[in-house]
């Protein structure tokens, strides 16, 4: 088992918006489907461990991201829908701050930015444009040796060429072994990605999508 959830239960205030009794999954590529505000990317923070939460989130049957959250966390790498970074850090200084805390292999930091053609890397990020900073946030979230990453809407302002230079990265590293949850609006079948499942959140939990 590579993620498991049970009795997931994720609220803003009174609003409830995740009530998941029991998901798992094993390695694969996953497509989560859903309509806007269906609660995704509240998922993928709670997953990623930066919302407090009720139940157990277990990963590789052996990381429990409340009481083991640092071998949780290197396991884990979630690449956010719309980064956000302080404008006065640079790329460089995000990428090498993530590369070490992930424990990122040498020369794969190197790897990454030149597979997304990242440019600029000691300009701000005051001063980058949105398809760059979300190119520098899919670099971030390949770092270290994660079991699972999740990217949060993947396409969203990058160009053609960075698209399917993600799209061979996810290949590449699904075959090494990682997990993946994806969300998207748009569908993955053109560029040639093989979804080993799909579900949509939809009433505070997942369902497997389409229902047979
Ligand atoms: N920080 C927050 N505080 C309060 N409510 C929030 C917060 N973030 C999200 N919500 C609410 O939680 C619900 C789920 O939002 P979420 O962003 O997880 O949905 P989503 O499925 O990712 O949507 P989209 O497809 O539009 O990105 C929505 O009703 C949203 O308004």
């Amino acid at each position: 088992m590579v993620l498991k959830i049970e009795g997931l239960k994720q609220h803003y205030g009174d609003h409830e918006v995740l009530d998941i009794a029991s998901w798992e999954i094993n390695h694969g590529i996953y497509w989560i489907q859903g309509e806007n505000g269906a609660g995704k990317s509240t998922l993928f923070r709670t997953l990623a461990g930066m919302l407090p939460y009720q139940g157990t989130v277990m990963l590789d049957n052996q990381y429990d991201l409340r009481k083991n959250p640092v071998g949780y966390r290197l396991g884990l790498n979630l690449g956010e829908a719309e980064p956000l970074y302080p404008s006065f850090l640079t790329p460089a200084d995000l990428i090498a701050f993530v590369a070490e805390a992930k424990r990122s292999p040498a020369g794969q930091a190197e790897s990454l930015i030149n597979a997304l053609g990242i440019q600029y890397l000691n300009n701000t990020f005051g001063s980058c444009s949105s398809g760059m900073v979300k190119k520098v946030s899919l670099a971030v979230a390949f770092l270290g040796k994660p079991s699972v990453i999740i990217l949060d809407e993947p396409l969203i302002t990058i160009d053609m060429e960075a698209r399917a230079a993600l799209f061979d990265l996810i290949k590449t590293y699904y075959a090494a072994g990682v997990t993946f949850l994806l969300s998207s609006h748009q569908t993955f079948q053109q560029e040639g990605l093989e979804v080993t499942q799909t579900f949509a959140l939809k009433n505070k939990t997942l369902i497997e999508f389409p229902v047979a």
